[in-house]
Order: C-alpha cells, then structure tokens, then sequence
C-alpha cells in the first residue's frame, strides 16, 4: 500500500482501492446492488464459501443421516475442534485453548461458572458502566446463584464522559475484594480498544482472575491472549467473522487453567475418546473443549468453515491494516465534509485505541439513520444518539465510504431526516 495522505475526492477513494490487496474478497460475498452495507460489526455478510460450507454440510445430514457424525466431509464430531483450530491465530492462541461453541452470552455464564470462586473478602465482580448489557445481566444472575446481592457485588467502573473507560480507573477498581474482572476488548458502543496486556497485568498483580467478550474485536484485530496470559475470552462468530444470525460462538481458556472443573458440565465436554461410554462420571477433555456442553449446533457452525478459511488466507494483520485505514479516512472524509452538522466523532481516533468501527454522535441520530436507510445505507443506531459505521476489510471499498459521506452530508444539507420519527425501531 502507498502511503494515505488524505484527498477528499473520489479519484483518491478510486486510487485507495486499486492498492487494496483484499480488493479481491468483496467477490466472494453476497453484495446487494444499490445498497451499502456499513453494519458488519453487527452482522457480517454471507460469503459464498460460508454459503458452499452449509450446504456441504446439509448434504451429508442428507446422504449420511447419522454417520455425518464421522464421516461427513466436515465430521460433525469434531467440528467445535476443527473451527478452534483454523479461528485461534484470530485471537493469539493455541487450537487447543479455543473452542467453537455456545453463544456470547452462554459461554459467558459457563467462564463465570467455571472460574468465579469467591473467597473470604475476595467475593465482587468488576466490570464497567458501559458494557453490552447482556453480561451485566448474566453476571447479576450469576452473584445471585452465589447469594449475593447485585446491588452491592458487581462492580461497574464509570466512564469519565459516558463515552470511554480509562484504564487507570479500572486498575484503580481492582482492590482486594474483587474475585473476577469481565471487560470488553472493544466498546460496543464507542469502539475504544481496552489495554488488555496493561489490564491483565494489574489484574494478576493483584491476584484477580480476568476475562474479555471479545464480540467486537475479532475479526476486527489481532490479539495475543495467550502471551498476555488473559485468563479467559468469550466471543460471537456473526458480527466481523460473517458466520450469519445466531451462529455459534467462541471461548478461550488460558492452557494454565486447563482441568478447572466445568461450572455447567456436560457430556460434549468429555474425552472425546471417553464420551459414548456413557459413564455417569464425568472424563472432561484436558483442553478448552471441556467447556462445552451439549451437542453442537452443526448448522449454525457450518458457515464457520468456509468464513474461517477466508480469515485464515487473508491474514489478520492485512484485515486490521485496512480497516484502520478506512476507518481513517472515513474520519477525515467527515471531519471535512460534515463539519457544519453538529456531529461528534465519539470513538478514539488514536490507532491503537480504536477497532473496526466509527461511532458517530448526533442528537438526531436514530432519525438520520433511518434516512441513510432510505439512501442505500446500512448502518446501525445505538441509542440514544450513535450512528454506527463500520467499513469492513473483506468487503467495503473505499468508494464505498466516499459515498456514505456524500450520502450524509446530502441528507444533512437537505435536512431529509426530519421526514422521520427520532425514535429507534424495535431492532434498533
Ligand atoms: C459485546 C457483546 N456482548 C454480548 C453480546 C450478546 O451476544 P449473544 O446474544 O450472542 O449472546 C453482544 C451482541 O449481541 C455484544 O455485542
Ligand atoms: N445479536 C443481535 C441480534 C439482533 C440484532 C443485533 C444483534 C447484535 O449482535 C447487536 C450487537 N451485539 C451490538 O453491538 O449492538
């Protein structure tokens, strides 16, 4: 790639894209014309080797019946193992420390299950005011399963302007009654990256157990979970890894942690060797597969074999040097062409600080993101006032994002959004 120094017009975007070197993979997903989809951080595309990997699957559920088990082009028996191993270069892991299975929310219930063990003083969890509300409920249920009251044991350190977490108030949190941190990677709302090396440091050097959801950041960027030595990660396979709605998610267990006794066992985290003899004594496999529980949603990981493959021959490194790039110049493009609106970058514009997508603030927000709607926009809307953008590496092109900007600013100077309610629609 040429060095970027910024250019307003399209002939620049036009250039951008002929330098792409992951030009190429935007053939491989389903496009729709006329439209440009800027919400990958939310539901990737489908790609025709996700597509050819599902249906190779449903064949041999039609040619094999239970012997697809074994015997499938992509044994089902195996698969959660499979897809652990082409997935954990994403997150800087061994194959054995990963495993495909679950959802966020679930594998999120098992990792506190299975590594929340409050002692004496030592009895809080920690977490932060701004996280996806679907771990602040599933940690609330899980202090309640402990008998303790919420209220008082989850901890939720505040950001300083309801947009960022500062790291240092984190560690300042981490005194010696917490058992166990949560944090996300990357905010969801906001796309700050958290430190997780500093994070996981400060958090050992206290004695305190630390775990990241990952579901905005891989995909997006490379991590190194394992020379961090995170204790555990939990993460989705839809949003930056286009395994379609609903597909099976990840866990990451830290090899030292190996043998920890699952909190919700079951027979899928057996030996594989040892699970059909049936024994009422669980054999849990000596990796991060005995975190599993029943069996595996083979439909909903099969898109994963043909995704991951993508993954795995793009590179990450490549993926994460032009989503940055992109999400530069999207930033430039709105900072020269928006200037007058009134909107507010609210992500971290510092590299190593943000992930794959630009948070956009406007108090007409939800309103302007139904008129980019109506202008073959996909966004997303995060109440009460962000417009998420997110050029994804494999498949947006840099013309792409000249013209959301043009789109924007069109329907600003217009004012076309005020033929719409600013109010969010039930999915956002
Ligand atoms: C950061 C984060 N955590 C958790 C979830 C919940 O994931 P799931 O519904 O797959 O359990 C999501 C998205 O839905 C998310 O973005
Ligand atoms: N699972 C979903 C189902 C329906 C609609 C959106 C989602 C999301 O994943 C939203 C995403 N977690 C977010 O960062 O807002």
């Amino acid at each position: 790639m040429q060095t970027y120094s910024f250019q307003p017009t399209v002939e620049y975007a036009r250039q951008l894209d002929q330098e792409d070197v992951l030009a190429h993979y935007r053939n491989e997903f389903y496009i729709k014309p006329d439209s440009i989809y800027m919400d990958g951080n939310s539901l990737g595309l489908l790609s025709k080797r996700a597509e050819k990997s599902l249906l190779e699957v449903l064949a041999d559920w039609k040619e094999l019946g239970i012997d697809g088990w074994m015997e499938g082009k992509h044994p089902w028996f195996f698969l959660p193992e499979t897809l652990a191993k082409l997935s954990a270069p994403l997150v800087g892991a061994s194959a054995e420390e990963v495993i495909v299975t679950g959802s966020t929310t679930v594998n999120l219930h098992q990792l506190v299950a299975s590594f929340y063990k409050p002692e004496g003083k030592r009895t809080k969890i920690l977490a932060d005011e701004l996280t996806f509300p679907s771990d602040i409920y599933a940690l609330q249920s899980q202090l309640r399963l402990h008998g303790f009251n919420p209220e008082t044991h989850l901890i939720r350190v505040k950001s300083r302007d309801g947009r960022l977490l500062e790291e240092e108030d984190l560690i300042a949190a981490m005194t010696e009654e917490i058992a166990l941190i949560i944090l996300p990677t990357v905010l969801y709302r906001s796309g700050q990256i958290l430190d997780m090396k500093r994070l996981t440091d400060e958090a050992h050097a206290r004695g305190i157990l630390i775990g990241f959801d990952g579901c905005h950041s891989v995909g997006a960027i490379p991590h190194a979970f394992s020379e961090w030595d995170v204790d555990f990660a939990f993460w989705c396979n839809y949003k930056h890894l286009n395994g379609g709605p609903g597909s099976v998610g990840s866990l990451y267990v830290n090899r030292k942690h190996f043998g920890t006794l699952p909190g919700l066992a079951g027979w899928f985290g057996s030996k594989k060797d040892k699970q059909f003899d049936m024994e009422h004594l669980l054999i849990p496999a000596d990796t991060a597969g005995a975190f599993q529980i029943g069996t595996p949603h083979i439909l909903s990981l099969a898109p994963l074999i043909g995704s991951f493959e993508m993954f795995q021959e793009a590179g990450i490194e490549r993926i994460r040097e032009k989503s940055l790039q992109s999400t530069q110049y999207l930033m430039d493009l709105i900072d020269f062409e928006l200037e007058d609106y009134g909107f507010i970058i609210g992500n971290p514009r510092e590299e190593k600080r943000r992930g794959g997508h630009v948070s956009l603030e406007h108090k007409e927000a939800a309103r302007i993101c139904k008129a980019l709607k109506e202008y073959g926009v996909v966004p997303d809307y995060r109440a009460p006032n962000i417009i998420r953008l997110a050029p994804i590496a494999l498949y947006n092109t840099y013309e792409e994002v000249w013209k959301v900007v043009q789109i924007l600013k069109n329907i600003m100077a217009e004012k076309l959004y005020e033929q719409y309610s600013n109010e969010r629609n039930v999915v956002a």
